[in-house]
């Protein structure tokens, strides 16, 4: 378990959270589902170490690797598909497994045979699939997606879930989801936290599998 406790952080005159208490479980998939503005990307920020704290402890997250995939692909735009996951991984296998697992990856988001293109030449769907692809080949703890479909239409949305459900029973680890939209947060995640007011407070936590349908947890996201 990943536990936040009593944390306050405030920016400037502006306190975004205020003896804020959370838990991640490991190997499953958290959703901070809430308004924009609301404090989501900085609790991620706070697990991930990237956002110092006034006051508070962080515990489970010791000798953790992260990893991160965010509403735009982020790719290194002079490096082919193969090489920007290559350039993740470069200081931890030596070539032969780098090459095992850089394939197997490219495979599961279907992109073999964009390997060697560079991403000005890959449509935003395929882009993001690549951002999808380094975010699992690295040996991350942690997976921070940081409203990761934000953006695409439906279609292309539907292949991104479909490669990320692909890609996670592949290889699981402790997810934290921040999304605004609805149908991903009951589609991808175990548990649900909704966030909302200043500073941010979990108004309520959902766990999926104390639910026997999908609309029961709908009708909820949808009263806040
Ligand atoms: N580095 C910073 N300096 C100053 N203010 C910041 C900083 N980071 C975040 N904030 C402020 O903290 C508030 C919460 O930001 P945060 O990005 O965590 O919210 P969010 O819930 O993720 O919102 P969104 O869904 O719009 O991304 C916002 O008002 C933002 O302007």
């Amino acid at each position: 378990m990943i536990e936040l406790k009593n944390i306050s952080k405030n920016f400037d005159d502006l306190q975004l959270l205020k003896d804020f208490n959370i838990g991640f479980k490991k190997n499953e998939i958290s959703c901070l589902f809430g308004p924009s503005g609301v404090g989501k990307t900085t609790i991620a920020n706070i697990v991930a170490k990237l956002v110092s704290v006034e006051s508070g402890s962080i515990s489970g997250i010791e000798n953790s690797l992260y990893s991160y995939v965010f509403q735009e692909p982020r790719l290194l735009e002079w490096y082919s598909v193969y090489d920007n996951i290559d350039f993740v991984l470069k200081d931890l296998y030596d070539l032969k497994e780098r090459k095992k697992i850089i394939s197997s990856y490219i495979d599961m988001v279907e992109l073999r045979e964009y390997k060697d293109y560079k991403p000005k030449t890959l449509s935003g769907g395929m882009a993001q699939r690549v951002s999808l692809a380094r975010a699992f080949a690295y040996p991350s703890d942690i997976l921070i997606m940081d409203e990761p479909f934000k953006g695409l239409d439906m279609k292309l949305k539907q292949e991104m879930i479909l490669s990320f459900q692909k890609l996670w029973q592949e290889s699981n680890r402790t997810v934290i989801f921040i999304t605004h939209d609805i149908d991903e947060a009951i589609l991808l995640s175990d548990t649900i936290f909704i966030i909302k007011n200043r500073p941010a407070e979990i108004i309520k936590t959902i766990n999926k599998q104390t639910y026997s349908n999908f609309d029961d947890i709908k009708k909820i996201l949808l009263t806040y």
